[in-house]
């Protein structure tokens, strides 16, 4: 029996591992639930699945978790703080970062810290500070399995293989709601449009970054941490069917990829289950439904995002970082209607500019960074709505 530790399990990534549990119950177990604000929904997946920890990140609503949680034996905590507290709890094995964003960073350290495995889908830990992450993994053998569909890809390429070089790595992108537009067209899209997105049903932020091509632009910079290639080694195609999920090509030239359908609970499944593949009925891809597979170049002067993130891996330092933070801000000022699409890259790249540049940063510049990187990006939305 697997136990696992769900953080963010109110989310896109967090039911959907939640479903893969259900249907291996024989197989996993959940020890940690936690959630930022969605208590409601906590408190029912509390109730079904009896983990010995929650965890609510809004305080203000601990007494409420608290008292409907009452009459069993789960403990509840509150903030942002105790997150770092239940991955290292003894009852838990893996430890699955559904969470979104920055946030996922200190319990990640923390759980690697205490030789905790990772099913990681916050891909912004690694893009802000895979520096540290990837080398205390190795320092503490801790692996590092990817959820995200590309990386899971990838990896699974990679199944045999560790005697052989990659030359080239290929993710593939969908090419979002704004696939074949120009800037023109993109200038007044709304918050509605962009959350669009064709083929996945998924959080709010990643359906902007997906959007925008950032998506794929921190995609890079997870692939780059995750299997150790430089920014020139990184391919980025646009496949707007998003069957064929990612591609590795060798020194031979032999290019293997890994085909499905769009549903994350197969890559959630198979980092939990690692190394193992365990039986499943989700539908399977038939080349029968579909008449043709196609492949075309991202139109990086459009959506500049990707260009800025191949840009920031390059820098190296805490380019990324600056980018991460500039990011999470522009995207929520959008969601807000503060900004508009295009003005999400000019902010973006502004930070970039202007932020101070570290090139061999600790933890703790990592974190300084992302709060200047915020209140810069902050400054920057408020002069945009004078
Ligand atoms: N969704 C997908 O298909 C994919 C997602 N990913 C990555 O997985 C991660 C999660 O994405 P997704 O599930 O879509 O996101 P969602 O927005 O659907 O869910 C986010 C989860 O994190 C919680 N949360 C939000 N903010 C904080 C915070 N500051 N501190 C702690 N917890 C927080 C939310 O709680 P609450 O519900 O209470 O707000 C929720 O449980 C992201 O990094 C994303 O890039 C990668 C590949 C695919
Ligand atoms: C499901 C998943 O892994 C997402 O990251 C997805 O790839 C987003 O689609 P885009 O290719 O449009 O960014
Ligand atoms: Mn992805």
């Amino acid at each position: 029996m697997k136990r696992i530790a769900i953080l963010g399990s109110t989310g896109s990534i967090g039911t959907q591992a939640l479903d893969v549990v259900l249907q291996h119950s024989a197989a996993f177990s959940v020890s940690v639930l936690t959630a930022q604000s969605n208590a409601d929904l906590l408190i029912e997946q509390a109730l079904q699945f009896q983990p010995s920890h929650v965890v609510i990140g809004d305080e203000q609503k601990y007494e409420f978790v608290k008292k409907a949680l009452s009459g069993s034996s789960i403990t509840v905590l509150a903030g942002a703080e105790a997150l770092q507290e239940v991955v290292c709890l003894d009852n838990v094995d893996i430890v699955l970062t559904a969470l979104v964003g920055y946030a996922g960073l200190l319990p990640t350290v923390k759980a690697i810290k205490s030789g905790k495995p990772i099913a990681l889908a916050n891909k912004e830990t690694l893009v802000v500070a895979g520096s540290l992450i990837m080398p205390l993994a190795r320092e503490m053998g801790v692996p590092i399995l990817p959820v995200d569909s590309e990386h899971s890809a990838i990896f699974q390429c990679l199944m045999g293989e560790s005697h052989n070089p990659i030359e080239k790595v290929i993710l593939t992108a969908s090419g979002g709601p704004f696939r074949g537009k120009k800037r023109a067209d993109l200038e007044h899209v709304t918050r509605a449009q962009a959350l669009k997105h064709p083929n996945w049903s998924m959080g709010a932020k990643i359906t902007i970054d997906s959007a925008s091509l950032m998506n794929k632009g921190l995609e890079v910079i997870e692939a780059a941490w995750l299997f150790d290639v430089k920014a020139s080694q990184i391919d980025v195609v646009v496949h707007p069917q998003s069957i064929v999920h990612s591609l590795v090509q060798f020194e031979d030239g032999s290019i293997k990829a890994q085909l499905g359908l769009p549903d994350m609970k197969l890559p959630i499944q198979f980092a939990l289950g690692y190394p193992n593949r365990m039986q499943a009925n989700f539908p399977r891809f038939d080349f029968r439904d579909f008449a043709s597979l196609t492949f075309e170049q991202p139109d990086m002067e459009t959506f500049r995002n990707l260009g800025l993130a191949f840009q920031a891996l390059d820098q190296g330092g805490n380019m990324p970082c600056i980018l991460n933070a500039a990011n999470e801000v522009a995207v929520d000022a959008f969601l807000k209607d503060e900004i508009g699409f295009l003005a999400m890259s000019d902010l973006l790249a502004d930070c970039m500019a202007k932020g101070t540049f570290l090139l061999n940063p600790s933890l703790e510049d990592y974190i300084t960074t992302d709060k200047l990187t915020r209140e810069m990006a902050q400054m920057w939305v408020k002069k945009q709505n004078k």
